[in-house]
């Protein structure tokens, strides 16, 4: 397994100070920053795209992982443009494609890593399938923050993990905060996104600095 990263997903930033939150987790320690795009037809809300992706990549160089989490309606459409803004991780949906196998081979073109996420109601038979560097296992329904964690998510995960091998980064999504980071780092996942646990809440560098530590506690 790869090292423990938590990735705040700049969904639950305020966006008006979209640069000054991103600054605050990477000064914090930050090495991966989630950007959870959403086209309003995969999921209903509409949120963000490649311009936001070259914004950060801008302001922040090399310093942080670009993870990009698309949850859109066939994204083998916008492969290039996430790809061409400097996204570093590229992590589509199994089920807003015919075309994942082909999806993959798109995105390592371009020399990104490439992810496959899969929502908690969907099985996890395309990693029996396709080869990825990322695997997302979503432990909310994808479209919004702050929504609670399933509990039956860490035997997902565990599965999850027994399929991809320990080489593969293993990320989850949603409901992320330091009382669930333990429970699915021993499930498995060593990539953690947290949103409103850390964006909503006042101290957004120490609430990273505490979910870090619990789940670093638990490897
Ligand atoms: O992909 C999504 C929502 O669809 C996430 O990345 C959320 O942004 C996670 O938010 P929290 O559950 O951590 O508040």
């Amino acid at each position: 397994m790869s090292s423990i990263e938590i990735a705040p997903s700049i969904l639950s930033a305020d966006f008006a100070r979209l640069h000054d939150q991103v600054a605050t987790v990477v000064e914090a320690g930050a090495t991966w920053v989630h950007i959870d795009v959403m086209d309003g037809v995969f999921v209903p809300p509409i949120t963000m795209g490649p311009i936001v992706v070259s914004a950060l990549r801008e302001a922040f160089g090399d310093r942080v992982v670009l993870d990009c989490h698309l949850m859109i309606d066939r994204p083998e459409r916008q492969v290039d443009a996430f790809a061409q803004a400097g996204a570093d991780v590229i992590t589509f949906h199994a089920e807003a494609t015919a075309h994942s196998h082909r999806v993959v081979q798109a995105i390592r073109e371009h020399g990104v890593k490439a992810g496959i996420a899969v929502c908690p109601g969907t099985p996890l038979g395309v990693f029996e399938e396709v080869e990825v560097d990322l695997a997302l296992c979503m432990t909310v329904n994808p479209g919004w923050g702050g929504q609670p964690f399933i509990p039956t998510s860490p035997a997902k995960i565990e599965r999850m993990r027994a399929l991809v091998g320990p080489d593969v980064a293993l990320e989850v999504d949603g409901g992320v905060d330091a009382r669930t980071a333990p429970v699915v780092v021993q499930a498995g996942a060593d990539k953690l996104v947290a949103g409103s646990a850390v964006f909503s809440k006042p101290d957004p560098a120490a609430a990273f600095r505490e979910i870090e530590a619990a789940a670093r506690g638990a490897a």
